[in-house]
């Protein structure tokens, strides 16, 4: 029997919903993401940690989850990463019935294998109206046999990155020629194949790690959950080694937040954030749009960028910043994902250019 459960928004606005997953009430700050499929990817994004996820489009778990199997390389084959991240997972539509060529388990089973919570029967609609007129909120997952005893949740004070980081350097395709740095925020396992596919050995290493006195080619900035103002020490290594030297470096999404830092910009909160597999940017300097896979709450002020930076995209609906770059340096990021996962592959090529960079 599921249980009755209702979701409670910071400023009082409840939902009624039933518990499909973990039976456990939980605290985070409640955010949608439009896209259509994706939910094995996206809840296993680090990037996600201390959120509790609103899925938009309606049905949800009818293609169950893939095995959670790791390659050769140390990476897992189908899941971004070795766990759920999401605090919860809400829907309006779980799906019992599931299929599909690589299902193992149905979502309800990973949830609750996984200890998250998963809630269903939620006007999904009404809840993504309520965080797009207000902005993403606090909320409260709450059984209604149990009182409301969990603290609040925090969200911008927590250094979610130093949760979810890696602990020790972590190697993948020794010896295989250039050599890249991955700072690891949090880092996606499609970041790092992309990488590795690409032929250059990977050195995974704390998001605080000093590693301005090794040998290597190029730096790589990864994704991460939480606020960029957490991060500074990364930031303070980061401007240390574009002082030393003019290495690449490239970055994706808290890498471009990152490096936008490092070189003197400032980073905002954006009203609700941009997740999901549709959102269109512009290749600054050329006519190219691009239908982009993001998952990001904050921006770069592109306004604040010194005169040695400038946009190299820029978001088509709300004008914000999706990447830097350097006027002189081969340093650049993107605020979207180019690995994808889920999502449209299309801006892959930002790998090929940082690669293409270290040659
Ligand atoms: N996917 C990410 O790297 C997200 C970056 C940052 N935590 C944000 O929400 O903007």
């Amino acid at each position: 029997m599921m249980k009755n459960v209702t979701l409670v928004l910071s400023d009082g606005t409840r939902f009624r919903g039933k518990s499909f997953g973990y039976d456990a009430p939980v605290a985070g700050e409640v955010v949608f993401n439009t896209a259509m499929t994706g939910y094995p990817e996206s809840l296993t994004d680090p990037s996600y940690a201390g959120q509790l996820m609103v899925l938009t489009y309606p049905l949800v778990g009818n293609y169950g989850v893939p095995p959670f199997t790791i390659e050769a390389d140390g990476l897992p084959t189908f899941m971004e990463s070795e766990r759920i991240h999401a605090s919860a997972l809400i829907v309006s539509d779980y799906s019992e019935e599931y299929s599909h060529w690589n299902a193992t388990e149905s979502l309800a089973c990973w949830l609750k294998r996984e200890h998250v919570p998963g809630i269903t029967g939620i006007d999904t609609r009404e809840l993504t109206k309520v965080l797009r007129e207000h902005g993403v909120m606090m909320g409260k997952i709450l059984f209604d046999d149990e009182p409301d005893n969990i603290p609040e949740a925090d969200y911008e004070g927590v250094n979610f990155v130093d949760r979810v980081s890696c602990k020790e350097v972590i190697r993948y395709n020794e010896g295989a020629g250039k050599k890249v740095v991955l700072v690891d925020c949090g880092v996606k396992a499609n970041i790092i194949r992309c990488l590795v596919e690409r032929g250059v050995e990977v050195v995974r290493v704390p998001w605080n790690y000093d590693y301005t006195d090794m040998k290597y080619d190029g730096l790589f900035l990864a994704n991460g959950p939480g606020d960029p103002d957490m991060c500074s020490d990364a930031v303070e290594i980061i401007r240390k080694q574009m002082s030393q030297s003019t290495k690449p470096i490239c970055g994706i999404c808290m890498g471009n937040q990152l490096l936008a830092k490092a070189a003197g910009a400032e980073i905002y909160k954006l009203k609700y954030g941009h997740r999901g597999h549709n959102q269109p940017v512009r290749f600054v300097g050329t006519k190219q749009c691009f239908i982009t896979s993001q998952n990001h709450g904050y921006a770069v002020d592109a306004n604040t960028l010194d005169f040695d930076w400038e946009e190299m995209f820029v978001n088509m609906n709300d004008g914000s910043n999706e990447g830097i770059r350097h006027t002189t340096n081969p340093w650049f990021s993107s605020q979207f994902h180019p690995e994808a996962c889920s999502g449209p592959v299309d801006t892959e090529f930002i790998f090929d250019m940082f690669v293409t960079t270290l040659r």
